[in-house]
């Protein structure tokens, strides 16, 4: 109930109409209810009058009157008014998930646990206000409906009331039990039902797409029909147990709902007690509030119910969030300092990832972080740009420790193109700005960005330039980047958030030499007012660097100039000569 209660207020918050709303509704059908069974007992009872056709002209109008008034006004309600509200409440609801899941530490998101709460969760703001606020309707209509309806058949016999009760008792228990059963049925499916979810997704993903055509997918497949199978053994295992015990419930109860009534009142008809409009209204009554009861019974459960599955969302909510410092900074160029840095990712504590870096890069520098694959270098930047926290050791940026700066202003001043950039299938221009265009000024910045990428080239020849859509998935003309193209699209983006702080992570790793060389050359022009953080592999580009680290096994082995690295002739100059005397080669084949 607790839960439930917790739906309501975020409803009530969201949307302030939906719930005295929701009241009237209910009122009004429990005015609907009480008014057929007496139009059935006044009804008769005219048929006896001497003025018959006044009589029932009287009962017919009113009877209709009452049930036009509910049927225009629940249907306008229902039908017209409840569907843009829920659809603010569930808006409402899924922007608070998003902005949990924002405020979510990087160790939070990457844990298998938290895609299935977030998953959960998704699914709980997608469809259980709905479902909750039509359970609360529910309980308030069929308690309206059981007083109106218990105050007309006591009046006529009170045993008919008892009558009304017996089915709801047996089929109660019976529900408690499918309601448990069922929950666990679903739940079995959530993890199974993800797989087969992101198994579909992969195959109209771009970057898989291709990926899936030329390789063996045979694992894919199998882990897909594996989860399609679990889901399956869970269906079959559960669902007909479940099927038969609702089946029989619902047979007994209409057994003893309808037959008993029926015996005592046409016995009490027979014996004269009772009229033929009181046996009418008696058995619709005792029908109608047993139905009544029966759904109190049902929403009992039904509220355990939807209490299990908001406790799924109000899990999510409550996952603690990312703790973020007061302290902004300021748009610019920084440094940055770091302290004995020490660092393990919690899925393996038994590996230091960086193993005590001490660094420190002055405003405007350009370093490299050079070194064999899984050396560590991503890692460094991840921590510099404060999504994981060292596990020892200290990181300040402008003399201030990491965190204690507002996550936000962090994230503002630094600008990270990733070693895999990914796109949205929205515009060009919107995949730079990460928003619809506002002015000509946009327009000159998007473009200005495109050129010092090297990508407006290509932009401007395309029919609608900046305006192309990005992929085919909602345009048949949408446009697919190579690979170079879509690093340099990145790029774009990251230059226009005009960040002091550059990241690049392996920038050129699908661009030609050529336009490799060009892209540095670029980069080293456009980064020349902010600090810029290069990885790379080919160290023929970042030779121009103010320093090069590298880095291995998680420290840094050697640190200097490239010409200073290469005379000291170690590990740096070593992996040099090797992608030179290889790319000789190559050339020469
Ligand atoms: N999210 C993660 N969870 C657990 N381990 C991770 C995670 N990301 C990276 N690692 C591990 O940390 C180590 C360093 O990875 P990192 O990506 O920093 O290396 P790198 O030097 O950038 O490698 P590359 O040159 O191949 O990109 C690797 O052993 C990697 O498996």
């Amino acid at each position: 109930m607790k839960n439930c209660i917790w739906l309501l207020q975020k409803s009530a918050k969201a949307c302030p109409q939906r719930l005295p709303a929701m009241l009237l509704v209910t009122l009004l059908d429990a005015v609907n209810a009480v008014n057929i069974i007496l139009f059935y007992k006044y009804a008769v009872q005219a048929l006896y009058q001497e003025e018959v056709l006044k009589q029932m002209a009287i009962v017919v109008g009113i009877y209709l009157a009452v049930h036009v008034i509910h049927s225009v006004v629940n249907n306008y309600l229902t039908q017209v008014k409840y569907p843009v509200w829920n659809e603010t409440i569930k808006q409402s609801l899924s922007k608070e998930i998003y902005e949990q899941y924002q405020s979510l530490s990087a160790d939070t998101v990457q844990d298998p646990k938290f895609y299935d709460a977030y998953k959960k969760a998704l699914d709980e703001s997608d469809m259980r206000t709905e479902a909750v606020l039509n359970t609360i309707q529910a309980v308030f209509g069929n308690l309206f409906s059981i007083f109106g309806i218990i105050a007309v058949i006591a009046s006529m016999n009170w045993i008919l009331v008892l009558l009304a009760i017996i089915p709801v008792c047996t089929s109660a228990l019976v529900n408690l039990k499918i309601v448990k059963m069922r929950y666990q049925y679903n739940m079995s499916c959530v993890k199974p039902n993800r797989m087969v979810e992101y198994i579909t997704r992969l195959f109209y993903q771009p970057e898989y797409r291709e990926e899936i055509r030329l390789h063996d997918n045979a694992l894919l497949q199998k882990r897909y029909h594996d989860a399609v199978d679990e889901v399956s053994s869970q269906t079959k295992a559960q669902m007909p147990k479940i099927v038969l015990i609702s089946a029989s419930g619902a047979n007994l109860f209409s057994l003893i709902n309808y037959g008993i009534p029926m015996l005592v009142l046409g016995w009490q008809v027979f014996q004269g007690i009772t009229t033929i409009g009181e046996f009418s209204t008696g058995v619709i009554g005792v029908s109608n509030l047993s139905s009544s009861l029966f759904g109190i019974w049902c929403i009992i459960p039904g509220i355990r119910e939807q209490s299990l599955y908001i406790e799924n969302l109000r899990t999510f909510l409550s996952v603690q969030k990312e703790t973020t410092g007061e302290h902004t900074l300021a748009f610019g160029m920084h440094e940055i300092t770091l302290q004995d840095v020490h660092f393990h990712y919690s899925a393996n504590t038994v590996r230091e990832v960086t193993d005590g870096i001490s660094l420190h890069i002055k405003k405007g520098e350009k370093i490299a972080f050079v070194g064999e694959n899984g050396a560590g270098k991503t890692t460094l930047v991840k921590l510099i740009e404060g999504l994981y926290h060292p596990t020892e050791g200290e990181i300040l940026i402008d003399g201030t420790p990491i965190e204690q700066l507002d996550k936000q202003s962090l994230r503002c001043n630094i600008a990270t193109v990733m070693q895999k950039p990914v796109h949205y299938s929205f515009t060009i221009a919107e995949n730079i700005l990460m928003r619809e265009i506002q002015s000509d000024a946009d327009r000159e910045q998007v473009q200005q960005v495109l050129e010092e990428s090297g990508l407006w080239d290509r932009v401007s020849k395309f029919p609608k330039g900046m305006d192309s859509v990005l992929g085919k998935e909602f345009d048949e003309d949408g446009i697919e980047l190579s690979g170079g193209e879509s690093q340099k699209l990145a790029i774009a983006r990251a230059l226009y958030e005009n960040a002091g702080v550059l990241i690049l992570d392996e920038p050129a790793n699908s661009l030609d030499p050529i336009a490799e060389a060009e892209m540095y050359e670029r980069m080293f022009a456009a980064g020349k007012d902010r600090t810029l953080i290069l990885i790379s592999h080919r160290l023929y580009s970042t030779r121009k660097a103010d320093r090069i680290c590298y880095i291995e096994n998680g420290k840094i082995a050697e640190e200097g100039t490239h010409e200073e690295l290469m005379k000291a002739n170690g590990k740096y100059a070593a992996m040099y000569h090797l992608q030179v005397s290889l790319y000789a080669k190559g050339a020469a084949q």
